[in-house]
């Protein structure tokens, strides 16, 4: 059975690895730090890995973007996405006004992951602009830390699934500001791997590195994907973190790497000078919303 690491029970990752796997077996290993879920599987614990990579609100998750260019090399062999629906959670009988109706005012702190605190900035500045923000490894750790603090006025964003485990209650549902505030994540592992869902299409993840001091260096680089017609998903560029001023930059294909046309444009971009390596070509499953449903009915 494959083994897979990723954040703690009740996560938006272990939403949406269920969602994934369908009814493909496999073990769940939580780990409470991103950093452990990166090195299960160069310590043997894992097979595969489940990275949060990208938010329809927040952007790209910079520090796990990191974590795959830097600290370790595990190609991703499959992406995608998957709604984050947040909640308000706590201990109801703490806010309790008149005629115990909720009074969000009593509200003291709100706890979550740093990417998910920017998803519902808006409910936050409406209905507990009062309260102070503090970030947790996870949205289910910062449910656990508002369990084990009752009477301090403690909230966690988070999801329906990590509030039925630590028993506490949803004060407000679904509070992001957008509806369609989806994650994108991808499977690290150092084997393929299939799933019964159907994928949507074949990706390619690589990084370009150019020489210094080269002029024009992005448009000639994207301009080897453009006359092959190759469309791009995604382009970012990021520090090398080796001197100021030096980028990278990562670039998502929607071609697989068995084409003749991605090898041929590589080919093209390394001759210019630039360093190129691939983190990745692998199926990118589709978001089909009924499917979902029956993982946000378990809770
Ligand atoms: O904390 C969680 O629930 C996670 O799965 C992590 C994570 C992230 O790192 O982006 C995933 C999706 C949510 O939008 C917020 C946080």
């Amino acid at each position: 059975m494959i083994r897979i690491a990723l954040l703690p029970e009740g996560t938006v990752s272990h939403e949406a690895i269920k969602y994934l796997l369908g009814d493909t077996p496999c073990e769940l290993l939580f780990y409470k730090h991103i950093a452990d879920v990166f090195q299960a599987i160069d310590k043997g614990q894992a097979d595969y890995s489940v990275i949060p990579i990208e938010n329809t609100i927040d952007g790209s998750v910079s520090l796990h973007m990191d974590w795959l260019v830097h600290e370790v090399d595990i190609p991703m062999q499959a992406e995608w996405v998957y709604p984050s629906i947040q909640n308000l959670i706590g201990h109801r009988s703490e806010f309790l006004g008149d005629q115990d109706k909720l009074d969000l005012s009593k509200v003291v702190k709100i706890m979550s992951h740093p990417v998910a605190l920017p998803q519902c900035k808006e409910f936050i500045q409406t209905f507990a602009p009062q309260a102070e923000l503090e970030s947790a490894g996870s949205t289910a750790e910062a449910v656990e830390i508002v369990k084990h603090n009752p009477g301090k006025g403690w909230t966690a964003l988070g999801t329906k699934l990590a509030a039925a485990k630590h028993g506490l209650d949803i004060l407000a549902s679904k509070v992001t500001d957008h509806d369609n505030n989806f994650t994108r994540f991808v499977l690290i592992g150092h084997q393929p791997v299939k799933f019964s869902r159907t994928p949507e299409g074949q990706r390619t993840s690589i990084l370009v590195t150019p020489p210094q001091d080269f002029p024009g260096a992005l448009h000639q680089v994207l301009s080897a994907f453009a006359w092959r017609r190759l469309n791009l998903s995604r382009i970012e560029s990021r520090p090398t973190k080796k001197q100021l001023g030096n980028y990278y930059f990562y670039i998502e294909v929607l071609e697989s790497l068995q084409s003749v046309l991605l090898p041929a444009a590589f080919a093209e971009i390394e001759a210019l000078g630039c360093h190129v390596r691939i983190l990745g070509s692998y199926p990118s499953y589709k978001y089909v919303e009924e499917a979902i449903k029956p993982i946000l009915k378990e809770h």
